[in-house]
């Protein structure tokens, strides 16, 4: 469904992605793995064109996005649907208009439509009641869903999420998996997921893929990283720090 082939990045002289190669099969819910700073959201951005990378390919529905107009982006970017690690919320929006946007955007549907959608979905992410409020008035996870529901509204094909349990609590961040999870198998969406969350890829994971000096280093399932011996991989999934911290 998505192909990624040799991408190459490089800001100020400092190499952040160094041949990055893997493939995500359709329905797949794939993870991506790595250190803080290690390349994953610059990643994400090229895959969806919003940055060029310096070199390398990546292949969608036969076009490579890499050499495409923004003009020729705009119908793949349909099939695309993006949870961005702040929620990136319009502010001045109610949580309503925030879901209806894309809808409205995209055309071809009466008002009572929309609203009937944006309604349904909202309740299914239990966010029934908050409809009117601003995302100001949220919490952290009712924000995270506001964003999660904004982007599948409009039935993306293929769904990316950037730290999507970042600054949740386990409850919380179990809640948002769970729906992950069942948005993957009912509406059937190919969801790609960048986290450094172990607990998030032991919950979701069907293909992880991890990121490690600008390469994929391994691609595996959670259960072959849950029992690697490899000490960078059983490092990254441990959190072993070579001085162990002991501070009690
Ligand atoms: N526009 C930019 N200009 C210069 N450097 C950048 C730019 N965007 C990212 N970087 C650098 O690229 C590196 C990788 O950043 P990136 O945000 O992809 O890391 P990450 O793996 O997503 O980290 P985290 O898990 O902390 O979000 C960092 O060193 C960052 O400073």
């Amino acid at each position: 469904m998505l192909k990624v082939v040799n991408i190459k990045k490089t800001f100020n002289g400092t190499v952040v992605l160094d041949g990055v190669n893997f493939e995500v099969l359709e329905g797949d819910r794939f993870m991506i793995i790595g250190r803080s700073g290690g390349g994953k959201s610059v990643l994400l951005r090229i895959i969806l064109g919003l940055i060029k990378p310096d070199s390398g390919e990546v292949w969608y529905k036969g076009q490579n996005i890499v050499t495409l107009s923004e003009r020729k982006l705009a119908p793949l970017r349909r099939d695309m649907g993006m949870v961005f690690q702040n929620g990136a919320l319009f502010d001045f929006m109610t949580v309503e208009e925030n879901v209806a946007f894309a809808l409205r955007e995209k055309g071809g549907m009466s008002e009572k439509e929309i609203k009937k959608e944006v309604s349904e979905l909202l309740e299914r992410l239990l966010l029934k009641g908050q409809e009117k409020k601003m995302p100001s008035e949220l919490s952290g996870g009712m924000r995270k869903r506001v964003a999660v529901a904004r982007a599948v509204i409009a039935k993306p094909k293929i769904i990316f999420f950037d730290e999507p349990t970042a600054g949740l609590d386990p409850i919380a961040s179990s809640e948002l998996n769970a729906l992950i999870c069942s948005l993957n198998k009912e509406f059937n969406v190919t969801t790609v997921i960048v986290t450094h969350d172990m607990e998030a890829v032991r919950q979701l994971g069907i293909t992880v893929a991890m990121l490690y000096n600008g390469k994929i280093y391994r691609i595996g399932t959670p259960q072959e990283f849950e029992a690697s011996k490899d000490p960078v991989i059983r490092n990254f999934v441990h959190g072993i720090i070579e001085s162990e911290v002991r501070c009690n």
